[in-house]
């Protein structure tokens, strides 16, 4: 493999560490202590911890496998894990009901084509968002609106408000995916791979958006494949291998070269931008 150097250049107001507002920056949002999950008779993840302070963003990387997607889905409550224990705001998120849940952690997905957003329009996936908020009767219906359309303008999907969800590229339905998930207005914002599939610039805007949502006191935990994006924008980074956290911390403790050979098996030189000193990777190739 030849030097394919990832040297992503924030935009200047994504170099600080996102400041926390109201809570102390030592109360955790998210608490993970011990979390056990297995699918059938196989171990996907195993004693995982995570802790991230609020207005925190946070990407957890790894290889292949390596049990992030699951990681999510416990924590969004699409999977049960078998042991362990998961705080937002210290609240214990196996005793949460459902729908509170849903108000306070949403997950954006990859792929969320599905029975319910078959023969949608953009705007009406969005809207999806604000059911968790709506009582029997439908919520305020012009204060949804409102929330559906800043969604959509924050992704820069508002000008495909109006097509079908299933005639949306890949990129502009990942967009969308992460429209809705916002349109919950959560506490932990969760998302899986929030930029495949995106040009760049749209991968920039997407981590630009986290930035100001971390600062405005959102919790964002994102698996990223990319180191160097994850170097670029995330506060804390968490790395999971075979199902178990190998690593953790601020992210230019936890990115260096020897992380990089141990985990994926591939040489690279981890320098300092020299603007913004966060870690810049550059992969040498394979690992001997
Ligand atoms: N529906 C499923 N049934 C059985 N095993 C599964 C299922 N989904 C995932 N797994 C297994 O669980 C483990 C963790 O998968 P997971 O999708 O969480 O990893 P990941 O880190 O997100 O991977 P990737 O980076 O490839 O998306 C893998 O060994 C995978 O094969």
């Amino acid at each position: 493999m030849t030097d394919a150097s990832l040297t992503t250049v924030p935009h200047s107001d994504a170099t600080a560490p996102a400041p926390t507002h109201g809570a102390a920056p030592e109360a955790s949002a998210l608490d993970v202590a011990h979390l056990r999950f297995a699918r059938r008779d196989r171990l996907v993840l195993d004693d995982v911890g995570v802790e991230l302070p609020r207005g925190t963003v946070g990407a957890l990387v790894g290889p292949n496998g390596a049990g992030k997607s699951s990681l999510l889905h416990v924590l969004a409550g699409v999977e049960r894990p078998d042991a362990g224990l998961a705080l937002l705001g210290g609240d214990d998120l196996a005793v949460l009901r459902r729908r509170e849940r849903a108000r306070r952690i949403a997950l954006a997905e990859q792929e969320t084509r599905d029975a319910r957003t078959q023969g949608l329009r953009v705007a009406d996936v969005v809207a999806l968002g604000r059911i968790p908020h709506q009582g029997a009767w439908g919520g305020d219906r012009a204060a949804d609106r409102e929330v559906v359309a800043r969604s959509l303008e924050a992704v820069d999907a508002a000008p495909f408000a109006a097509r079908g969800y299933d005639e949306l590229s890949g990129g502009e339905r990942q967009r969308v995916n992460l429209a809705r998930a916002l349109a919950q207005e959560p506490e932990l914002l969760l998302l899986d791979e929030p930029t495949n599939h995106l040009d760049v610039r749209a991968q920039l805007v997407t981590l630009d958006l986290l930035r100001r949502l971390a600062a405005d006191g959102l919790t964002v935990l994102a698996a990223l494949h990319d180191l160097g994006l994850a170097a670029s924008y995330a506060d804390h980074v968490v790395v999971l291998a075979e199902g178990r956290v190998v690593a953790a911390g601020p992210t230019d403790r936890v990115i260096t070269a020897s992380l990089v050979r141990d985990v994926w098996g591939v040489d690279a030189e981890v320098t300092r931008h020299p603007r913004t000193g966060r870690p810049v990777v550059h992969y040498l190739g394979i690992a001997r």
